[in-house]
């Protein structure tokens, strides 16, 4: 199965994108979401996390988000810990939701694809970018959150011009109308690719 990875920075517009790639009938694994699914219901990694962040990491046996970003985000030691815990799970749930697809290429998305090594994993990888400012607005209005959480999440990531850099694509992410376009393009780019 040939493996797309579509990456970019929070707020870039990946999920959007990955709508877009969906709608062409191309099977999408959002990583981020299965890996808030399995921190949830996996008891290995639910015992880790509390040993790492203690007892605050769950609240009433769910995931403490704003806790644990709250601590990750602002100290890197915790973060690598974390991604140690939980990365390996989900490449293991990844690796088993492939196989029981049937398309001629899936899209595995990941925010911080380059920053834990999964390009090597992928056959082709698509970089969603926008500027650093529309990112944070668009988040703004998304998320309950704010400026200085955003930035310290950004803080964490690669910047846009580092990965463009290994990209096979490059989705800029500005007008909703000329992303559709850009992402109707890869696709066929990249079914000529492997047929
Ligand atoms: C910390 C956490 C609990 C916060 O949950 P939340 O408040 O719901 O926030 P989100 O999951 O929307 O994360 C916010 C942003 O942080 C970034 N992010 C998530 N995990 C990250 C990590 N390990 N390193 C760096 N940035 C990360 C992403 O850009 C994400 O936004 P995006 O998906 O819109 O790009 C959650 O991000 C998490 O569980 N992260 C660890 C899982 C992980 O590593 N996911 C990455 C892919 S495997
Ligand atoms: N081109 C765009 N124009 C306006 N809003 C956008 C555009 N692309 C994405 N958005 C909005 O910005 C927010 C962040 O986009 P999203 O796809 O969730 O980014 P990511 O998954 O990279 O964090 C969402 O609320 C989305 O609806």
């Amino acid at each position: 199965m040939i493996i797309v990875g579509l990456t970019g920075g929070i707020g870039s517009g990946k999920t959007t994108v990955a709508k877009e790639f969906e709608a062409l009938g191309i099977p999408v694994y959002i990583a981020d979401i299965e890996a808030k699914k399995l921190m949830n219901r996996s008891k290995v990694i639910k015992r880790k996390l509390i040993a790492l962040l203690g007892e605050n990491a769950y609240l009433e046996g769910k995931l403490n988000r704003s806790y644990i970003a709250g601590v990750i985000f602002n100290d890197k030691t915790y973060l690598e810990k974390m991604n140690a815990i939980v990365h390996p799970k989900v490449a293991r749930h990844f690796e088993k939701w492939v196989v029981k697809q049937n398309t001629s290429y899936v899209i595995k998305e990941v925010a911080i694809l380059f920053e834990n090594g999964g390009d090597a994993q992928c056959d082709y990888v698509i970089t969603v970018t926008a500027p650093k400012a529309i990112r944070i607005q668009r988040l703004l209005k998304r998320d309950n959150t704010s400026k200085e959480k955003v930035e310290a999440i950004m803080k964490n990531q690669w910047s846009d011009s580092e990965k463009i850099k290994y990209s096979d694509f490059v989705i800029v992410n500005e007008n909703l109308e000329e992303t559709r376009l850009q992402a109707y393009k890869i696709h066929h780019k990249i079914l000529q690719k492997i047929q």
